[in-house]
C-alpha cells in the first residue's frame, strides 16, 4: 500500500488509530522489531533501510541501547481473510519507542501514558528479566493492554514453550496466546501487526474540547531548536496555533506540527489520539518538559493530563577537565548537553585538589557514564571525575538540616542523624544463585523484602538497598557474582537514617577533598585503609616525610607515611659546566608545572586520576 493514500494527519478518524509501545528488558530486541514493523509497513524501504533506525544517536548504536523515545506513523492495511480475524482496512499504527534503562523510567513512564497498548517483548532465550517486569507492572499501573510476544524464536537457543509458559502465568493468558517472533528473520511480525490492529483499543478523546495533548519527549535539534513530541487527548494542535504550556503558563508560537514517518513530514493538524512532533522555536528542552500537558492559548483546557514530575538528579559527581585551560569547554559542552537533556544538572565547584571543574547531578550510573563519555567524545575532553555519591540529609542537633550532594558540605559540628535515600530493588536470576546474591545483598546493607520462584528454576528477590550502595559496584558485582544472569531493577522509595561518616584522607595534616567520601561506619576503616594505601604508591617521595592519614572528624583511622629523600638533581653535576646545570633546573621546573600542590607536599596530576578512577568509597573496579 503506497503512503501518500493513507489518512492525512489532523483528518484521522480515532477508530481507525492504534497507539502502541514496546517494552522490553535491555538487548531483547525491541529496536530490531521497530525497524521490521517499518520495513513491512512500507514505511521506510528495503534499500534505505539501515540497522536499527530508531536509534538515532551514535553513542546508542554502539552501545545498542536506546535513549530517546520516538513515534513514528505507518500505516498498516488488513487484507480481506486474515488468519488472525482483524476488520480489514488501512489502519494508522503510532509506535512510541521507549528507552529500556531503569534510569530512564520516567520517560518510559510517559511514553506508556501516550498509548493504549504495550507490546510485551521477550527473549526467547533468556526469559522475563528484571526490566521486563518492571516495565510491565509500569504498563500495567498505566491500564494498557498487553500483548506478550517471544522474540528471537531463530536463536537454537531459544526454548519457546519454557518461556511462553513464563510469559503466559505472568500476563493471564494461555501459552497458545502468546505470539512468536523473529525480529531478525521477520518470522511472526505481519501476524503480530494484525494482532496491534485487532487487540489494542482505539484511543477516545473528545474532538471538540479545548486542545489537550501529552509530552512524551522533547529533543534538541541544532537547526530547529527543540523538537516536542506529544500525543493529542483532546481537540486538535493546528500548525497557527499559539500553545501554552500548563506547568509553567509559558507561551509559545507553533512554527509547524507533523508526523514523524520515518522522517518529519510537516501537517496542517494534528487531531484526537494523534502523535507527531511541535516546534516552536523554543531553545531548550528544559521549557518543554516530559510529562507537560499543552494546551492551545485561544482556548485553554483548564486541567492538565495528570501526573507531571520533575525528574530529579540522584547521583553526583565531580567532573573536572584535566588540563585546566578546557574549563571554558567543558562549561560549554555541559551547557548545550543540557539543551538536550532536562535532568542534567551542573554548578560550578572548585576543588583544592583538581582546580575548577562542575558538580554535576545526574538520575543513575547510566546516565552518568553516557554523559561522561559525551562530553568525551563529542567535544574532545579529557576528564576526571570523582567518586559518584548519592543525596544526603544531615540532621544536626539544634535541628538545623543540610541537604549534601558533595562530601566537601558535610557540615561540622553535631550531628543528631544522617539520612539516606533507598531503592525498592528487584533481582531475577536462577535459583542456583539466591545464596550468591542474599550475600551480596546482606555486605551493601539490603533487606529482603520477600522472594518468588517465577519458574522452577528461576526467582524474583526483592530488597530494600540504600542508593548509595548501590550507586558503586553493585551492578558489576551482581552480574559478574551470577555470571551475568541475574538481572536487576529498582526504583526510589524514600529514606532511611543510617550510621554514616564522612572520612577525610589527609597529606601532612592537609585534607584531599577529591578524596573525601561519605560512607558507611563499618565500611569507614577499609575505605581509609585502601586510598591510604593507594596513595602511597602514587605519590613520589617528596624531600620531606609525608603522612598520609585517613579520618573521621579529628580521629584518624588509618595511616601510611611516604618517606623522605632528598632529591639533588644537581648532584651528578660536580664540576662547573653552569649551562648544564641550568638545564637541568630548567627541566625540574617543567616537571614541576603538572604537579599539584596539597600544603607542601607535591602530587603529580596521575596520581589523582590513578587514585579516583580505581576506587569508589566501596573499593570498586574502574569505571570506563
Ligand atoms: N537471532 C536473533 N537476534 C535478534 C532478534 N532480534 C534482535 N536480535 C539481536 O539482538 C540484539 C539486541 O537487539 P536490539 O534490537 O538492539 O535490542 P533492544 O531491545 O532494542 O535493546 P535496547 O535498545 O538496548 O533496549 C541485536 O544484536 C539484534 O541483532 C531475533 O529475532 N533473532
Amino acid at each position: 500500500m503506497s503512503v501518500s493514500s493513507a489518512p492525512q494527519p489532523g483528518h484521522t478518524d480515532p477508530a481507525i488509530i492504534r497507539n502502541f509501545c514496546i517494552i522490553a528488558h535491555i538487548d531483547h530486541g525491541k529496536s530490531t522489531l521497530a525497524d521490521r514493523m517499518l520495513q513491512l509497513t512500507g514505511v521506510v524501504g528495503e534499500r534505505e533501510a539501515k540497522a536499527q533506525y530508531l536509534d538515532r544517536m551514535d553513542i546508542e548504536r554502539e552501545r545498542g541501547i536506546t535513549i530517546k523515545s520516538q513515534a513514528v506513523r505507518m500505516p498498516w492495511t488488513v487484507v480481506d481473510g486474515n488468519e488472525e480475524g482483524a476488520e480489514p482496512g488501512t489502519y494508522i499504527l503510532n509506535m512510541i519507542d521507549t528507552p529500556g534503562h531503569v534510569d530512564f523510567t520516567y520517560e518510559v513512564s510517559r511514553s506508556l501514558q501516550a498509548c493504549e497498548a504495550a507490546i510485551l517483548l521477550v527473549d526467547a532465550a533468556q526469559g522475563i528479566e528484571a526490566q521486563t517486569l518492571a516495565n510491565l507492572y509500569l504498563a500495567m499501573g498505566a491500564d494498557l493492554h498487553i500483548i506478550p510476544v517471544l522474540n528471537k524464536i531463530d536463536l537454537p537457543s531459544a526454548n519457546v514453550e519454557k518461556y511462553a509458559l513464563e510469559l503466559a502465568n505472568l500476563v493471564g493468558c494461555e501459552p497458545e496466546d502468546v505470539l512468536l517472533t523473529s525480529a531478525k528473520t521477520g518470522v511472526g511480525v505481519e501476524r503480530l501487526l494484525n494482532e496491534i490492529v485487532r487487540q489494542v483499543p482505539a484511543p477516545v478523546g473528545d474532538a471538540d474540547a479545548p486542545a489537550r495533548a501529552l509530552i512524551f519527549d522533547s529533543v534538541y535539534d541544532t537547526y530547529r531548536g527543540v523538537v516536542t513530541y506529544v500525543r493529542v487527548v483532546d481537540g486538535e494542535l493546528s500548525h497557527r496555533d499559539k500553545i501554552k504550556m500548563m506547568s509553567t503558563g509559558a507561551l509559545h508560537e507553533m512554527l509547524e506540527v507533523g508526523v514523524i514517518s520515518p522522517e518529519p513530514m510537516k501537517a496542517a493538524k494534528l487531531g484526537v489520539g494523534e502523535t507527531g512532533y511541535l516546534i516552536t522555536g523554543v531553545k531548550d528542552v528544559r521549557q518543554s518538559r516530559v510529562g507537560d500537558t499543552v494546551t492551545v492559548s485561544s482556548r485553554q483546557a483548564t486541567e492538565p493530563l495528570g501526573g507531571y514530575e520533575h525528574p530529579n538528579p540522584m547521583v553526583f559527581a565531580g567532573l573536572y577537565p584535566i588540563d585546566g585551560d578546557d574549563y571554558p569547554t567543558l562549561r560549554d559542552a555541559l551547557e548545550k548537553l543540557q539543551l538536550n537533556d532536562a535532568a542534567l544538572t551542573f554548578e560550578p565547584e572548585t576543588s583544592g585538589a583538581l582546580g575548577f571543574g562542575f558538580r554535576c547531578g545526574f538520575l543513575g550510573l547510566l546516565h552518568m557514564e553516557i554523559t561522561r563519555e559525551r562530553l568525551e567524545r563529542e567535544f574532545n575532553l579529557d576528564l576526571i571525575s570523582t567518586a559518584p555519591n548519592v543525596v544526603y540529609e544531615v540532621h544536626m542537633e539544634d535541628g538545623t538540616v543540610h541537604i549534601v550532594t558533595n562530601p566537601s558540605e558535610y557540615p561540622e559540628g553535631k550531628i543528631a542523624e544522617v539520612r539516606e535515600p533507598i531503592v525498592n530493588a528487584t533481582i531475577l536470576a536462577p535459583a542456583d544463585y539466591i545464596g550468591t546474591i542474599m550475600e551480596l545483598c546482606q555486605q551493601k546493607r539490603g533487606n529482603l523484602l520477600g522472594m518468588d520462584y517465577l519458574s522452577e528454576d528461576r526467582v524474583e528477590m526483592r530488597y530494600t538497598l540504600p542508593m548509595g550502595e548501590i550507586a558503586f559496584d553493585f551492578f558489576d558485582q551482581l552480574k559478574s557474582k551470577t555470571k551475568g544472569y541475574a538481572s536487576l531493577n529498582y526504583e526510589r522509595s524514600g529514606d532511611q537514617a543510617s550510621d554514616l561518616v564522612k572520612v577525610d584522607i589527609l597529606l601532612q595534616g592537609e585534607p584531599v577533598d577529591a578524596f573525601s567520601a561519605i560512607v558507611h561506619k563499618d565500611a569507614a576503616y577499609s575505605y581509609g585503609v585502601m586510598m591510604a594505601g593507594k596513595l602511597k604508591d602514587l605519590i613520589p617521595r617528596q624531600q620531606f616525610e609525608v603522612p598520609i592519614q585517613a579520618a573521621i572528624g579529628a580521629r584518624v583511622i588509618a595511616r601510611e607515611n611516604i618517606r623522605a629523600i632528598r632529591k639533588d638533581v644537581l648532584a651528578k653535576c660536580y664540576g662547573g659546566d653552569i649551562t648544564r646545570k641550568r638545564k637541568l633546573l630548567e627541566k625540574q621546573k617543567e616537571g614541576k608545572k603538572r604537579m599539584k600542590m596539597v600544603g607542601r607536599v607535591e602530587v603529580p596530576q596521575e596520581a589523582f586520576v590513578a587514585a579516583l578512577s580505581t576506587s569508589g568509597p566501596a573499593g570498586d573496579k574502574p569505571k570506563k
